[in-house]
């Protein structure tokens, strides 16, 4: 699914109505019939409800979602915030319509303490700016904005479209902007939404859809996609009756040290979960007696050093299809120094992750030796080691996909929403995973996913898109049979086969 920028879903719009039979006033209707219906279906019609409404658009939505809710009983007062002295044609006629029917429920807001006090239990809409916003909102409309953000606490605030103040493609970081509990945006996800620092302001998110035109949306070229189950049906390869265990490829996980062999085992399960055909672990020695017993599937090379793994450069067998380097493995120089060595002997992608990553943070020179189209999973910590700080999040997306393209690796950038971050300069969402998965070692499953994608032969871009919808989705299986709270990385890898299940009915007895 792409996500497009403002601009471009205005020109959706224009599509639209130049190329269906629907006026632009009609659009309105349909966006705000899309609204009404969603609210009715949460909320009583004796619920005290207050409309907020600016003078573009976004307004004009909610002049006719209070219509629209009038018409079914519903108990409205709209608020018109008079932010501007323009208004848009669309907006006018349906002021002019309200106007004629329910002059009384028109109230007027000209500076902050023209804003009401609400009745207890109050639903708020805020429909005083959508995607039109350029720029952040001040004097007495900021005041407005901070007046319905503080009701979050006692009453129910639904954005239309766009939280007011939040800017869709640029950072409102520091802007005043409404925090609701719901966002109802229409047809598309909009980049603002998928980063933290608008997770506050968002709240739940709900995508209705308005039938903006399949033409425009499948000809327009944008960076930015959510990741969807429809895209990866078309990713997912299902097994054919003659395979066999090398058909799946041969994995090499260097994992693990004295204290830390957790990270390893959890990698290797899910590696071993996620379809590879053979797995070899690499250890320090002390992991040999742990990975033998628990991970019985796996083949095990233990060094002669006790606590860390320093010599995972030697003695490769060719055969190994991919390497996944990271979880667990320490900082220590040998080491170090070891994965330099791998760097430079290795040519085919690789996985690198945790304390790879963080060697690579202290060492930045290794990047340049990373083989191309590998797949490097930091979390916004690791991130910052690796390539610097940023000032928001857009600025920080923005390095990540300089970064990507320059380096020719994909990155992925762990958060609600991880962001993934290719070569070729698109960059892919995932909305797959919940809160539970935030806990120690659920990386290393991710780890442990990507690297048998690889070595089973999905291309690097697919197989990291795949393992991280593949990743949250077995934690959302996961979350849905145990809780957020006592979701453990385990869960995550006990329930990738339902998910595989689900990929492929057909198999299903
Ligand atoms: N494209 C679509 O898919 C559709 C869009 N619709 C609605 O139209 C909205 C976009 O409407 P508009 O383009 O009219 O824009 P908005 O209604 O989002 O905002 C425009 C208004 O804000 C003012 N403004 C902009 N920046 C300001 C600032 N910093 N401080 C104070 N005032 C500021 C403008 O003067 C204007 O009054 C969407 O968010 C959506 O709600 C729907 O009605 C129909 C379908
Ligand atoms: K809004």
């Amino acid at each position: 699914m792409k996500i497009f920028s403002a601009a471009q879903i205005r020109e959706a719009d224009a599509y639209t109505i130049a190329h269906e039979p629907v006026s632009s006033a009609m659009l309105m209707e349909r966006a705000a019939a899309a609204c009404a219906g969603w609210l009715r279906a949460r909320f009583m019609a004796d619920t005290p409800l207050y409309i907020f409404c600016g003078k573009g658009n976004n307004g004009g939505d909610g002049l006719v979602i209070a219509r629209l809710l009038l018409l079914r009983g519903y108990n409205v007062e709209v608020y018109v915030v008079h932010n501007s002295d323009k208004t848009s044609a669309d907006r006018a006629a349906n002021y002019t319509l309200l106007e004629k029917e329910h002059p009384h429920l028109l109230h007027h807001i000209h500076a902050r303490h023209d804003f009401p006090t609400l009745a207890p239990g109050a639903l708020v809409i805020d429909a005083i700016f959508g995607t039109g916003l350029s720029r952040p909102v001040d004097g007495w409309v900021a005041g407005i904005l901070h007046s319905i953000s503080e009701l979050k606490d006692r009453h129910t605030i639904v954005a239309i479209d766009m939280p007011s103040g939040v800017m869709a493609d640029g950072s409102s970081l520091h802007a005043p902007c409404v925090h609701a509990r719901y966002t109802l945006s229409f047809e598309f996800y909009k980049l603002a939404f998928l980063l933290p620092e608008n997770a506050e302001r968002v709240g739940e998110l709900h995508i209705l859809p308005i039938g903006l035109h399949p033409t425009y949306i499948a000809q327009t070229t944008t960076p930015y996609h959510i990741i969807d189950e429809q895209t990866i049906r078309t990713i997912y390869q299902p097994r054919k009756p003659f395979s066999h265990k090398g058909t799946f490829g041969h994995a090499l996980l260097i994992a693990g040290s004295f204290g830390k062999m957790g990270a390893a085992v959890l990698a290797a399960k899910a590696c071993l979960r996620a379809g590879v055909g053979l797995l070899t672990l690499h250890v320090p020695r002390c992991g040999y007696e742990i990975i033998q017993s628990t991970v019985p599937a796996a083949m095990c090379v233990a060094e002669v050093e006790e606590q860390y793994s320093i010599h995972f450069h030697e003695g490769l067998n060719p055969a190994y299809k991919c390497i996944g380097v990271g979880p667990g493995i320490g900082t220590e120089t040998a080491t170090a120094r070891s994965l330099e060595r791998l760097l430079e002997a290795v040519k085919a992608p690789m996985v690198l992750d945790a304390d790879a990553l963080n060697i690579i943070g202290t060492y930045p020179a290794l990047l340049q030796k990373v083989p191309k189209n590998s797949l490097l999973t930091p979390h916004p910590k690791e991130f910052e080691r690796l390539f610097g700080a940023t000032s928001d999040d857009f600025e920080r997306l923005s390095l990540l996909g300089k970064k990507a393209v320059e380096l020719q690796l994909y990155i992925l950038l762990k958060g609600r929403y991880t962001a993934i971050a290719c070569p070729d300069g698109a960059v892919y969402f995932n909305t797959t995973g919940n809160p539970g998965m935030a806990t120690g070692g659920s990386g290393d499953v991710l780890t442990g996913i990507l690297t048998s994608l690889l070595a089973q032969g999905y291309s690097p871009k697919a197989a990291i898109v795949f393992g991280v919808w593949l990743h949250g989705s077995a934690g959302d299986q996961a979350a849905a049979r145990l809780s957020e709270e006592a979701l453990l990385p385990e869960d995550i890898i006990d329930s990738l086969g339902q998910v595989f299940i689900r990929l492929s009915p057909d198999k299903r007895i």
